[in-house]
């Protein structure tokens, strides 16, 4: 599998999801402008690759300035985190990459740490957490893979696969773990309009790994749910209030309707990244409103009337009540969810079940 985003010398290389999947083309971010514009424009999409991206940028960002004392440099981290804060509102997991670097800085300036130093550590950081995201995917994979059918069709939203990770990915992730364990999966990918991402990302990286999957019009799942064609549902989050509210790409919140009244279990795949426990409830959680030329064209043809009104909202929150189960790398939550949290919360890791 080509990888999501690599840190290289020359900066921070990202695969151009806008132009899978028939190019796969690279955009080399060789500062954190140019980071903030990856992440703002989707060229790099999905939660936990969001938030390991927006590390990078601080990092790059610290790494490439050109002060030569620590109050200048300091000024200049707050403008890197403010730009990268800037890019998109929903996914929790930008606010957590930025604040990880950030911190560590404020750390390494309390101790008078020199600037040199300072630029190796934020880093090495950066390029850790790279690695821990794909650890937490596969940690993912071995805690859900059993939930999943051992023989049948699981539908997913959006693409929160090695797409949407460093690497294996979180519901998609789930789905290769259960596989590997030698489940017998299918897998249906909602298109998942506007941009596509099941028909263009989903369907293009479950090909790669020979995995079937038929992609769907998004307002397919209800009558294939009611013949008995699906068995389980699965998607990433970018989002979970402390109550196990989820948001997620537009539309996963009817699909969760969906499989609640056709009783079929409904899972969501997140990195403990993902949790917001600073946000009570979903109805805190912001929408992102992206542009209305998402929605009224096609690979650049207009489809609407000119003039017509658009609603754009890259997400929705579904109600913790629809959530059968929430899989992190730390375990499996389930309901009451605002209790189970908090729990895994104050769990060490030690007390943490590795799989
Ligand atoms: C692994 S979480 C991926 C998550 O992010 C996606 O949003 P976007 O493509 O707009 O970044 C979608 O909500 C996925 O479920």
């Amino acid at each position: 599998m080509i990888p999501t985003l690599e840190w290289l010398p020359t900066g921070v290389n990202f695969l151009d999801q806008t132009k899978l999947p028939l190019e796969e083309t690279y955009v080399l971010a060789t500062d954190y402008k140019q980071v903030a514009t990856v992440i703002r424009d989707m060229i790099v999409r999905g939660a936990p690759a969001i938030g390991v991206s927006a590390a990078m940028g601080m990092a790059i960002g610290i790494d490439r300035s050109t002060a030569t004392t620590l109050p200048v440099l300091t000024e200049e981290v707050a403008l890197i985190a403010k730009t990268l804060a800037e890019t998109r509102p929903t996914a929790v997991n930008l606010f957590w990459g930025i604040e990880e670097i950030r911190s560590l800085y404020v750390e390494l300036v309390a101790k008078d740490t020199t600037i040199p130093e300072i630029k190796a550590s934020v880093v090495a950081k950066a390029r850790r957490m790279y690695d821990e995201d794909i650890a937490a995917c596969k940690q993912m994979g071995a805690h859900g893979a059993s939930l999943l059918p051992k023989e049948g069709t699981v539908l997913t939203h959006c693409n929160a696969g090695a797409l949407a990770t460093c690497g294996y990915g979180s519901a998609l992730g789930v789905i290769r773990a259960a596989i590997e364990r030698g489940h017998k999966i299918d897998v249906f990918a909602d298109e998942t309009r506007p941009f596509l991402q099941g028909a263009r990302l989903t369907a293009w990286e479950l090909m790669k790994d020979n995995i079937p999957t038929t992609v769907l019009c998004d307002n397919m799942a209800a009558s294939l749910m009611r013949q008995g064609r699906i068995q389980a549902v699965i998607v990433g989050a970018d989002r979970i209030a402390a109550n196990g509210d989820v948001a997620n790409k537009i539309g996963t919140y009817g699909v969760a309707i969906l499989a609640k009244e056709h009783n079929i279990p409904f899972y969501v795949a997140a990195p403990w990244s993902t949790l917001d426990l600073a946000t009570a409830h979903g109805d805190l959680i912001p929408i992102e409103q992206r542009a209305a030329t998402e929605v009224t064209h096609s690979n650049g043809k207009q489809m609407t009337p000119h003039g017509v009104a658009i609603e754009n909202p890259a997400f929705d929150v579904t109600p913790a009540k629809y959530v059968t189960a929430i899989i992190t790398e730390r375990g499996v939550l389930t309901a009451p969810y605002n209790q189970s949290i908090k729990a895994m919360a104050t769990q060490t890791e030690s007390e943490l079940t590795t799989v």
